[in-house]
């Protein structure tokens, strides 16, 4: 069911998108499987796909609907087509899926932000009208990610309470492709590279639904520079390679061959970026080099769009990226469409690729009894194995669909989860043992510490290959007058750090303030652009005196919408952009920063 190849056409495969307008119907009481929807829906609407119907309506109900709902497509599949294996794939469907093709049920798939696809072809009328229904269900609990719960409201509706600050959006919200494969096929490679004495060995591992040779064709500008043919794994070495960077994303392409008796049966061609990433001490070194990294938390989140992937939408984001001077960003809180990764690669944007791991402490607000013993014990829970299974899946289904993006760096295991305690640990040791075995290249991975997890609490800082911080001294805590007191407790934080002598990198992943872009203030207040800079300032002028902090990442890239709440003015405003992708004051601050910092 996993499906890590993103969809190419060639004289061996073929595809269609099957976006635009499908059928649409919730399903409050559940009836849906009982009465035969997934034959045919009773009183459907048109629903665009991708999208969102949470973004869409005008009444309150639907937008906050949570429980099950269908969608329903029909297409024309031609005879011509049944020499071919047919799938439908999904590029996401949130949170969980459930397939049917005329009818009959052909496959389900558990987690909002991954691809999958479902083998169709033999439920397929050829040379007639075909059906395709999905059942989605979008609610939370804590044996899924991302972690919520639900209540019934006095009217019976149920209502998703999610643990985490951004509005559970679901529906198909990224692309769906029909794809016609070869019966024989690829379904992944894998990639690894060694740099030494001015080579790169680039050791390859195929993965097809049959036993076969490949042969493997690296190409420099359309010039063939190195070949071989083999079984599954071996490898091709280069000299002079022209590595992927940053400020030159430099991509070769590949080519693979499948061969059955000496025959070509499928080919897959992508584009690779020879470049290697690890830890040295208390610095991440590119290629070998220590970089610092400028950028963003952010979101997939757009006015109307909701989380609905749209191309026009993710090169604005980079547009406005590529002027401030950022290099980075974290795919927080959930793996983003593959159309992101694309974009990274080509215009050398390095990403922390984060799995939804978020709200595995059962209050958003946890933070304020993190280091007392108010804590939730979220991992004493007996739903917590069931918890650990989907974790696991969600991570290998990343780390699977990116790990030959040269744009992803470091895989994040959590976000903010409750970290002070010998049971989150044991939780996340285990996490961590069972992630470190699926990535070809190694890359470090971590997971970001909420505020309040600091030296002398934190229980998950040993398993993280840099140490990921999120902090907001001078907004949750010590906000307005009080930000005099908030730069002694971050340096009192920091100091707490080094005297650790954890020699690892840190990175800030979170930190920020809640700014109205219509809000001017003079002496300044806490929502008001004027404190949104003295905040950043504050943060700025001390993370100078700790030469093992690596990385910048502002919280967030724009603002955003999240579950309604008294702290929350139409979403989340900590945006350096407001969600509409203007700049607000800050935005001019920090590109004069970046521009500036190498
Ligand atoms: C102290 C927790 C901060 C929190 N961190 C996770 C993000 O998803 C939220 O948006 C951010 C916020 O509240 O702004």
């Amino acid at each position: 069911m996993e499906s890590a190849l993103y969809p190419i056409q060639n004289k061996y495969r073929f595809n269609t998108l099957m976006n635009g307008t499908w059928q649409f119907e919730t399903d409050p009481n559940s009836v849906g499987l009982d009465e035969g929807w997934n034959k045919e829906l009773p009183d459907p609407e048109e629903m665009p796909v991708p999208g969102t119907f949470a973004e869409l309506t005008t009444k309150r109900d639907r937008k906050y609907y949570t429980g099950d709902f269908w969608y329903q497509k029909d297409f024309f599949i031609p005879s011509f087509l049944k020499k071919k294996e047919l799938y439908i794939r999904f590029g996401s469907v949130t949170h969980r899926a459930k397939v049917f093709i005329n009818g009959h049920e052909v496959g389900q798939h558990e987690g909002g932000f991954l691809p999958f696809q479902v083998k169709i072809s033999n439920y397929i009328n050829y040379d007639q009208t075909n059906r395709v229904t999905v059942l989605v269900n979008n609610e939370l609990s804590e044996k899924a990610i991302p972690c919520g719960t639900e209540e019934i409201l006095d009217n019976g509706q149920k209502l998703a309470q999610p643990y985490f600050d951004f509005f559970n959006y679901s529906g198909i919200m990224r692309n769906v492709w029909l794809l016609a494969l070869p019966q024989s096929q690829i379904t992944n490679f894998k990639l690894n590279y060694q740099l030494a004495n001015n080579k790169a060995t680039i050791t390859y591992n195929i993965e097809a639904n049959n036993n076969a040779e490949f042969k493997v064709t690296l190409f420099d500008n359309q010039k063939e520079v190195a070949c071989a043919t083999s079984k599954n794994t071996s490898s091709l070495t280069i000299k002079n390679p022209h590595l992927w960077s940053p400020n030159d994303p430099y991509s070769y392409k590949i080519k693979i061959e499948m061969l059955e008796d000496g025959k070509t049966v499928d080919e897959y061609t992508d584009k690779i970026g020879i470049r290697t990433v690890k830890i040295v001490n208390d610095k991440i070194l590119l290629n070998n080099h220590p970089i610092y990294l400028k950028g963003f938390g952010k979101h997939e989140d757009f006015n109307v769009l909701g989380k609905a992937v749209n191309e026009s939408i993710i090169k604005r984001d980079y547009e406005c990226m590529k002027w401030i001077g950022a290099n980075c960003f974290r795919s927080s809180h959930y793996p983003y469409a593959e159309e992101w990764y694309q974009y990274a690669d080509k215009y050398g944007f390095l990403i922390i690729d984060e799995v939804p791991a978020v709200g595995l402490n059962r209050s958003i607000t946890n933070f304020l009894n993190v280091t007392n013993s108010n804590q939730s014990h979220f991992f004493a829970s007996k739903t917590v194995p069931e918890l650990k299974k989907v974790h696991e899946q969600e991570i290998k289904e990343m780390i699977d669909r990116d790990q030959r993006h040269p744009s992803v760096i470091a895989w994040s295991l959590f976000n903010e989860p409750e970290s002070t305690t010998q049971e989150s640990y044991d939780y996340f040791k285990d996490i961590f043992a069972f992630a470190r075995k699926l990535d070809p290249q190694n890359r470090p991975y971590t997971g970001t510490l909420v505020m309040g997890s600091g030296p002398k609490v934190d229980k998950l800082h040993p398993l993280c290959d840099f140490v990921c911080l999120n902090r907001y001294y001078g907004w949750y805590v010590a906000g307005g007058p009080e930000i005099v007191n908030a730069k002694k407790m971050l340096e009192d934080e920091l100091d707490g750090w080094q005297n650790l002598k954890l020699n690892k990198p840190f990175v800030f992943t979170e930190f920020g303030a809640d700014t109205l872009s219509s809000s001017h203030r003079l002496p300044d207040e806490m929502w008001s652009q004027e404190y949104q800079n003295e905040y950043y300032q504050m943060y700025f002028d001390i993370f100078k005196k700790y030469p093992f902090i690596c990385g910048e990442l502002v919280w967030n890239f724009a603002d955003f919408k999240t579950s309604e709440g008294i702290m929350r003015v139409g979403g989340n405003d900590k945006g350096i952009f407001t969600r509409d992708r203007e700049p607000k004051d800050i935005a001019f601050t920090l590109k004069k920063r970046w521009q500036q910092l190498n």
